[in-house]
């Protein structure tokens, strides 16, 4: 089975992906990584974020880039959203994730595309949301906790501001699949969004033939 999570920055859709997988016995890939590793190789070797050729050079990033914790830092998010805009970088992404969506036995992915463009034919799919202010506290509570001086402002400056790029973008743009379930975890716990969307994720395979 093959389960497409999507939806913008700090919506839940990661915790959500990692809870089906684990329900689910599925292997779980955080597509959102990717982007950030080519982010974080941009900064690492002083390269223009905003030049394709530039972005597509840092896509061939190190495997040991991606265990790196500074992938999660704020201002390497913001940088994904950039390079992720060339369709290029998307390009040479695409195999990769549509080759692990397709192992045998299935999987869980989450990211922006997974449900339009990665995985179209995923058994289900469902698009995660919540409001910028939800998020953005979510987020920043979240920073907090690992000492990250950034103020609260300025996280749902930078959520609206990736929610603009990653939306209005010409490849691949943020958008739920047209057969995607809705998930708006805004006044949901963490266990209440889990649960909910393993009943979507039911309902959608009981639909299929
Ligand atoms: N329903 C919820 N209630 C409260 N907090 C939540 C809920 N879902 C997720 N969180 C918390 O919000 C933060 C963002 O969640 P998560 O990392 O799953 O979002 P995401 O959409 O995967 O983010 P990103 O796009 O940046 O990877 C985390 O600290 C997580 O623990
Ligand atoms: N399938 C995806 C996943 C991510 N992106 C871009 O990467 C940025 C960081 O992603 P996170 O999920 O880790 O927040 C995000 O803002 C997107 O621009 C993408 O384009 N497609």
């Amino acid at each position: 089975m093959i389960i497409a999570v999507d939806g913008p920055a700090a919506s839940g859709k990661g915790t959500i992906a990692k809870a089906l997988a684990r329900h689910y016995n599925l292997p779980h890939l955080d597509t959102g990584l990717l982007y950030r590793a080519v982010a974080a190789t941009v900064k690492r070797l002083d390269l223009d974020p905003t030049r394709e050729a530039d972005a597509v050079a840092a896509s061939d990033f190190d495997e040991l880039t991606l265990a790196d914790p500074v992938l999660r830092d704020d201002e390497i998010g913001k940088l994904a959203s950039i390079v992720s805009a060339h369709p290029l970088v998307r390009a040479a992404l695409f195999q990769r994730q549509k080759r692990f969506a397709h192992q045998e036995g299935g999987a869980v992915l989450d990211g922006r595309d997974i449900g339009t463009v990665i995985a179209p034919g995923a058994d289900a799919k469902l698009f995660v949301r919540a409001t910028p202010t939800i998020r953005a506290r979510r987020r920043h509570a979240e920073l907090q906790g690992r000492g990250a001086t950034t103020t609260f402002d300025q996280v749902l400056a930078d959520i609206r501001s990736r929610d603009q790029r990653d939306s209005s973008r010409s490849t691949a743009p943020l958008v739920p699949a047209i057969d995607a379930a809705l998930l708006d975890t805004s006044f949901l716990s963490i266990e209440a969004s889990v649960e909910k969307a393993i009943a979507l994720v039911e309902a959608r395979r009981g639909t299929r033939p």
